[in-house]
């Protein structure tokens, strides 16, 4: 059995699934998928073989997810058809119409690794794996918004309570709408146990208040570049507490990780993360922190 486990958002990144966007991404339709003006999938390949360097070089063994020509263009972001505990994975069930096949993929995945499946979501309960924020290793907060919504929540909690894990539920913003992308972890990403980063205008009021009273320290990143990156300047992958992969060109955010103590790796983005509305955390599923 490959070892797995992670129910922490930055304990040492040791093993990933990922998925190579050459093929799946070749023929996507920015307006069927909900893609900007800069999408180009040669750029966006590149763009993604730097990145998985930067995980490799992390020291993370990365499983690939098999390639093929299914044409599942959001598949690359394996952050989100499932979720690992230290118990095994669960299956999730996509908000996005278009996305509804992954969770078979991360089953063949983990059925390949000998990973055992904890539980899975069935309909008519939504979650997406970018709507799942460990803030400790007994309690996962989970946006309720476009993607999950309330029924996906209980029945993630009804998985996790012989873990002895506490799920509590936050409402998001419709922000964009529905066709746009935002989860959670689009609002904050963790950097170390007790430090993340964040914007906080859309931060649920109450979860901002869990998050002080847990003692965690939170780093507000520019509004300005928010903005300008689509939500993306947030979006960093933690590969160990403090140690930080994060889109290139917003330099606020680099300084504030920085100034919080944080090694901050970055990346060209632009055509990958910015036009297809995920990020360095999206682009990788965590199956064992430690
Ligand atoms: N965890 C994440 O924020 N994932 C980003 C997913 C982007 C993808 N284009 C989507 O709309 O689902």
């Amino acid at each position: 059995m490959t070892a797995f486990g992670s129910q922490s958002m930055a304990l040492p990144l040791k093993r990933v699934i990922m998925r190579l966007p050459d093929r799946v991404m070749a023929g996507a339709e920015p307006d069927i998928w909900h893609y900007g003006p800069q999408f180009n999938p040669q750029k966006a390949s590149q763009q993604h073989s730097v990145f998985a360097d930067l995980v490799a070089r992390s020291g993370a063994e990365i499983t690939w997810i098999r390639d093929g020509n299914d044409g599942l263009a959001d598949s690359i972001f394996t952050h989100d058809p499932s979720l690992v505990t230290n118990k095994g994975a669960i299956l999730l069930r996509m908000g996005k119409r278009l996305r509804e096949e992954e969770p078979e993929l991360h089953h063949e995945t983990y059925r390949q690794m000998d990973v055992p499946i904890l539980g899975r979501i069935e309909a008519p309960g939504t979650v997406e794996g970018g709507d799942c924020v460990w803030v400790d290793d007994k309690t996962l907060a989970v946006g309720r918004g476009v993607r999950t919504n309330q029924t996906g929540i209980e029945q993630l909690a009804a998985i996790l309570e012989p873990l002895g894990v506490t799920v509590l539920g936050f409402d998001l913003p419709l922000w964009h709408g529905e066709d746009a992308c935002l989860h959670l972890m689009s609002i904050i990403s963790p950097l170390a146990e007790k430090l993340a980063l964040v914007h906080m205008p859309l931060l649920p009021a109450a979860f901002y208040q869990l998050l002080k009273e847990r003692g965690i320290r939170l780093v507000a990143a520019p509004e300005d570049e928010f903005a300008a990156s689509n939500g993306l300047n947030l979006n960093v992958l933690p590969t160990s507490p403090y140690e930080i992969i994060a889109v290139a060109g917003f330099e606020g955010t680099k300084a504030a990780m920085e100034a919080a103590g944080c090694k901050v790796s970055t990346f060209e983005a632009d055509a990958l993360c910015i036009a297809c509305e995920g990020g360095p955390t999206c682009l990788t599923r965590p199956v064992w922190r430690q």
